[in-house]
């Protein structure tokens, strides 16, 4: 017995509307054929879902999510993390190394892969780090770790603060066809507050976090990228500098690819309502005029992805307030209600550009075979109601944390069923 999808519309990058069934057998698309004039399949025997009405997508990708386990179970494990990326419309996630221990070992990435696979709704696929524990001192077996599965080298959470053990990482990872995914943070210029140096320190008395502290590591590694060779992929880009920074270098022919968030697209500094560390995250909220520059370089290609650097934390971690609570908040279950809402209901961004740049654009940059809604593929789908207005409810949060500054919003582009490798794992 297999599942027939009924009727649901599909975009295309250049926002042709097409309507399909789609046949699912197993965890592969086995079939998919054109809804015309109200033609059904012969769908007996079979169990049917009917997405009349609903976008039918690829399954979303997020290139960089924080699972929590093994360390810090009290944030998130792969049981939670991955079903509230399966309500986010997520089928497939790369989770972060900075976990405790991190993911410097094999032995490390074989407990997240058989936990993934045994406890995990969606596929998980991990990155290892770059230097032993994440310290920036001693590269891990790169090797040894690609063999046993990483799809890519990061020490997300800090910067590599130098630049020669960048330039090594970058040449190893280079030989062995494996991309360096960097969080850029120069720790010399990072002093004082949680907060962008920007309004809201001013209004606040606070120093910052300035801009240089996030585009001098980005300047540093397109030159070492430049010198290697490597696939150097930049996380979570914030800043208008940045983004010039590798606008530059592509146009150099630099193989640098480049990521943002959500919150970085719809959220400026002069939004935070006060000292609540909901609102705290690296990078931090930048100016209103990084918020635009970060999204024109989505727009021409400049950043290439969407990722949600969906980062729990316990609310008693975060009670601690603005300047003691850690970085980060949540990000699968509201990302593609919050862009869907701000960048295609308001004509701003084609359906066809948000779908793109979640699905089959980070498949491209990262070699991955999903993304697509093609016969044979893998059957991660997600069925979204473009049309219904509902409230971010604290609880109805899947995640095992509640860290958002999105609670209260109202929102539409709701996904409805998620199915990953043939499963429906959110309904
Ligand atoms: N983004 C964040 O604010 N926090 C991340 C770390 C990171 O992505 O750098 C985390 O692990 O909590
Ligand atoms: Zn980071
Ligand atoms: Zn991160």
């Amino acid at each position: 017995m297999g599942i027939w999808i009924l009727n649901g519309q599909t975009v295309a990058a250049d926002n042709t509307v097409t309507k399909k069934h789609f046949y699912i057998e197993n965890d592969k698309i086995a079939q998919v054929v054109d809804a015309v004039d109200g033609s059904l399949p012969d769908t007996s025997g079979h169990e049917v879902i009917d997405a009349a009405g609903k976008l039918v997508a690829p399954g979303f990708i997020d290139m960089h999510v924080h699972l929590r386990e093994p360390g810090f179970e009290h944030k998130e494990n792969i049981a939670t993390g991955t079903r509230s990326a399966a309500r986010g419309g997520f089928t497939t996630i790369a989770c972060m190394p900075n976990t405790r221990p991190v993911i410097d070992t094999v032995d490390t990435v074989n407990y997240i892969l058989d936990k993934a696979a045994t406890e995990g709704v969606v596929r998980v696929l991990p990155y290892g780090c770059i230097t032993k524990n994440e310290l920036g001192r001693e590269l891990t077996d790169f090797a040894a770790l690609k063999e046993a599965g990483v799809i890519g080298y990061t020490d997300d959470g800090v910067g590599v603060q130098s630049a020669q053990m960048m330039k090594d990482a970058m040449a190893l990872a280079a030989s062995m066809g494996m991309p360096i995914i960097a969080h850029c943070e120069d720790n010399t210029l990072v002093e004082g507050a949680p907060v962008t140096d920007g309004a809201f320190a001013k209004k606040h008395g606070l120093k910052g976090i300035p801009n240089e502290s996030e585009a001098i590591h980005v300047g540093r590694d397109v030159l070492l990228a430049e010198a290697t060779g490597v696939h150097y992929h930049v996380c979570h880009v914030s800043t208008e500098q940045s983004v010039r920074l590798i606008r530059h270098a592509k146009q150099f022919g630099i193989k640098v690819t480049a990521e943002v968030c959500p919150h970085h697209l719809v959220l400026s500094d002069e939004d935070i309502p006060g000292m609540d560390a909901n609102w705290k995250m690296n990078p931090p909220l930048r100016t209103p005029r990084d918020v635009e520059a970060v999204i024109e370089a989505l727009e021409d290609g400049t950043i290439d992805i969407i990722v949600t650097d969906h980062a729990p934390h316990s609310e008693e971690e975060k009670e601690k307030g603005m300047h003691l609570a850690p970085f980060g908040i949540l990000g699968f279950e509201t990302a593609f209600p919050l862009l869907y809402t701000k960048f295609v209901k308001t004509g701003k961004w084609t359906l066809g550009f948000l779908i793109n740049r979640m699905t089959q654009k980070p498949a491209e940059v990262f070699g991955l075979p999903y993304g697509t809604l093609a016969e044979g593929s893998a059957a991660d789908l997600t069925i979204v109601d473009l049309d219904t207005e509902r409230e971010v409810l604290k609880e109805e949060i899947v995640s095992r944390s509640k860290n958002t500054p999105f609670i209260g919003w109202k929102l539409q582009g709701w996904p409805v069923v998620t199915m990953a490798s043939g499963k429906v794992v959110w309904s």
